[in-house]
Order: structure tokens, then C-alpha cells, then sequence
């Protein structure tokens, strides 16, 4: 039978149809949207570039370079959490210098990706706001 979001189940054998496949993926987008608050800043950002590419009626290859970093922002987001709740469940919170260095370089994977996204937001929305002041 096909589990909802809210299954208590405890089940820990492989999901058998492609609906509960997605309903545990949709469980995951819920704890990542609960428990990381920059998974949230993000997604809020994502909104108004968006909304900034409608506004400037961009280009369609600037849309697909907009979603793309969006859609590469998000991901980045989700790996974080999963190897955070990976750390955690190893060393359930006791201070460990390599617990440190994973969480550090999978937070620097997030800070990378942002970082692109920065880089393709200047270039593709500078020109625009370039526009208006002429
Ligand atoms: N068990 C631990 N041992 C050592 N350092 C830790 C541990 N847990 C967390 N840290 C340090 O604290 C930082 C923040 O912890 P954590 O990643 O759990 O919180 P967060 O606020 O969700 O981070 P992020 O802003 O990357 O989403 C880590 O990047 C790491 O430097």
C-alpha cells in the first residue's frame, strides 16, 4: 500500500511503487524545509529572481541559466542537510574535528553553488538595471 506524508510506519525496506518512492523524496523537501532555515532564505531569493525575470522579460537562455542555478542552489541544499543528519547520527552531537570538516566542506559546497548564482544573476539582470538608468 502506498504511504502519505505523514506515514509512521517504520518501515525500512525498499519502497515498492513509484508513489511511495515520491512521498518519502516529498518527506525529505519537508524536513530539509523544517529544520534549514537557509534552505528557505533560498528558496525565498529564488521567488524574487524569478519574479525579476518576469519583470525584465528575460531572455529565454537567461531563464534556463536562472533555473538551472536555482535548481543547483536547492540540491546543494538538500545533500547539506542529508550529510549533516548523516554527522549527526554518527556522532549524535559530541564534538569531533571530523565531523567538523564534513560539515564545513558540505556547507562549502552549498557557498559554492550560491556563489554561481550570484556570478549568473549579475550577469544576466545588471544589464537590465543598466537600462533603466539610461
Ligand atoms: N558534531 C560536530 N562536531 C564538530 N563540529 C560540528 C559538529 N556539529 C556541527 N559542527 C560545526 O558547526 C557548524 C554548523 O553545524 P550544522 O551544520 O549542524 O548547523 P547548520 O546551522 O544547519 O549549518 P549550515 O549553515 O551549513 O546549514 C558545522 O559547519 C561545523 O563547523
Amino acid at each position: 500500500m502506498a504511504m502519505g506524508l505523514n506515514d509512521n510506519s517504520h518501515q525500512t525496506k525498499k519502497n515498492h511503487t513509484f508513489l511511495q518512492s515520491c512521498s518519502h523524496a516529498l518527506e525529505g523537501l519537508k524536513w530539509t524545509f523544517q529544520d534549514e532555515a537557509n534552505f528557505k532564505r533560498h528558496l525565498s531569493i529564488a521567488v524574487l529572481v524569478l519574479l525579476f525575470g518576469l519583470l525584465f522579460q528575460v531572455s529565454k537562455l537567461d531563464w534556463l541559466w536562472l533555473i538551472v542555478v536555482i535548481f543547483l542552489v536547492l540540491i546543494a541544499e538538500l545533500w547539506n542537510t542529508a550529510v549533516e543528519y548523516i554527522v549527526d547520527l554518527l556522532v549524535q552531537k559530541h564534538y569531533d574535528p571530523l565531523a567538523k570538516k564534513i560539515k564545513d566542506v558540505s556547507a562549502a559546497i552549498v557557498l559554492v553553488a550560491a556563489l554561481l548564482a550570484v556570478v549568473v544573476g549579475l550577469i544576466v539582470f545588471v544589464p537590465h538595471l543598466g537600462n533603466l538608468f539610461h
